[in-house]
């Protein structure tokens, strides 16, 4: 049997939710730039889960279903302030409080279509109000109920800050849940089909989902780049941190990519953003910093920044915790993974490949007292 390392170049499955053809990037066929430049994160929501753009009714609607979602079951909410909540990483907490929501949820198991979009529209509501209330929690303040009167992504900051957020600050995330919102084939959107084409349930594929997105070679490096940003310190650091990390053959977070050579198309929107809110918000040397190491990387190693290099001051300048940058990717990627869920669903076969062995053969059994 020929091995593939990490399944590379293997078409595992069809799926008409996003494409990535020649390093672009389109969802159900709509170019990322177009989307990011033009889109709420409700409309692409929208365009995921039914593979079209909505009319303005059925924006409203879907909004107000959102709305209507968001508050957390209340005894949920009591478990969640039983965790040991500043000794944990925020994704844990992510991936045990969305296991705990289909312990809540009755239809859980309940497999028809109807009722699987009613779980989509809960998860992908309650996701945002589990991020925020767990932060304030361990912050020894109380959590914020969600408003319906705010767009998904300014509810987000509202929830997170008590205040009403700048329409700056709103524009800005909302382009980053935009452009995190699904990836194809990725490694967590993998992890939720393999687990659904068992028939296991739909909590079951995101709690999946989320784990695979904590790891710093995926969702994780987010807020690896922001701790990588944070050693080097200045500009003047950069040279010396990066040739020592090379030396190392250590990785360096938020570059290199397994699906594009020549660059990550989602990125220049990011760095465009880093780089107003560095400048808005007397941070410019961040920026500074990331260009540095994006010269180097490129000179050195032809390596190009990944969606996750850029969003790390992108969130740094929106003032959020640094532990919360991969809990936000989830925020928005559940939209993806919850349409490859319903999509694996109509068309389901189980998905389990085989491995080529190559351990012992043929062993000789002595009884454990002889050993
Ligand atoms: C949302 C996302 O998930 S985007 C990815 C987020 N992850 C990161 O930013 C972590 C850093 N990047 C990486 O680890 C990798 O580039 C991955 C995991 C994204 C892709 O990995 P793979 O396709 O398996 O590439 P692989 O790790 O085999 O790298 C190929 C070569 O490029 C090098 N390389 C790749 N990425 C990097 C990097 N970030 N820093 C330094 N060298 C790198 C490898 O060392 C390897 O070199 P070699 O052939 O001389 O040994
Ligand atoms: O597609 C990948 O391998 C990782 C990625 O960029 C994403 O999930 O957004």
């Amino acid at each position: 049997m020929a091995v593939t390392r990490g399944l590379e170049g293997i078409i595992a499955t069809t799926s008409s939710i996003s494409s990535i053809i020649d390093d672009s990037l389109s969802y159900v066929g709509y170019d990322i730039d177009v989307l990011a430049e033009n889109s709420s994160f409700e409309e692409v929501v929208f365009l995921l889960w039914n593979r079209r753009l909505p009319t303005e009714a059925e924006l409203n609607e879907l909004k107000q279903e959102l709305a209507d979602n968001a508050e957390l079951p209340a005894p949920l909410l009591e478990q969640l302030k039983l965790m040991p909540l500043n000794n944990v990483h925020p994704m844990a907490v992510l991936r045990s409080v969305v296991s705990l929501l289909g312990v809540y949820d009755k239809d859980a198991d309940f497999m028809d279509e109807s009722s699987n979009y009613q779980k989509a529209l809960r998860l992908q509501a309650k996701i945002p109000t589990i991020v925020t209330a767990f932060s304030r929690l361990r912050k020894g303040l109380d959590p914020i109920a969600p408003r319906k009167d705010l767009s998904f992504a300014a509810n987000f900051l509202y929830m997170l800050t008590g205040e009403e957020p700048e329409s700056i600050a709103v524009e800005a995330f909302n382009k980053a849940l935009v452009l995190h919102a699904d990836h194809e084939l990725n490694a967590s959107t993998f992890t939720a089909r393999v687990c659904v084409a068992t028939l296991s349930d739909v909590y079951s594929g995101i709690t999946s989902a989320i784990g695979a997105l904590k790891g710093p070679l995926h969702g994780g490096a987010n807020e690896a780049v922001m701790k990588m940003l944070t050693e080097i310190g200045g500009v003047d650091n950069v040279d010396a941190y990066i040739f020592k990390k090379m030396e190392k053959k250590e990785k360096i977070m938020g570059f290199g990519h397994r699906v594009y050579r020549k660059g990550d198309p989602r990125a220049k929107h990011l760095k465009e953003m880093a780089s107003k809110l560095t400048e808005l918000t007397g941070q410019s040397e961040l920026y500074d910093m990331s260009i540095r190491i994006e010269e180097l990387l490129k000179e050195k190693k032809n390596l190009v920044p990944n969606v996750d290099f850029f969003s790390a001051s992108v969130y740094h300048s929106l003032e959020i915790d640094h532990d919360l940058f991969t809990p936000i990717f989830a925020v928005s990627r559940v939209s993806g993974w919850l349409a490859h869920i319903l999509e694996q669903y109509e068309n389901n076969r189980l998905i389990r490949p085989r491995a080529d062995y190559t351990g012992p053969e043929r062993a000789v059994y002595i009884p454990v007292h002889e050993r």
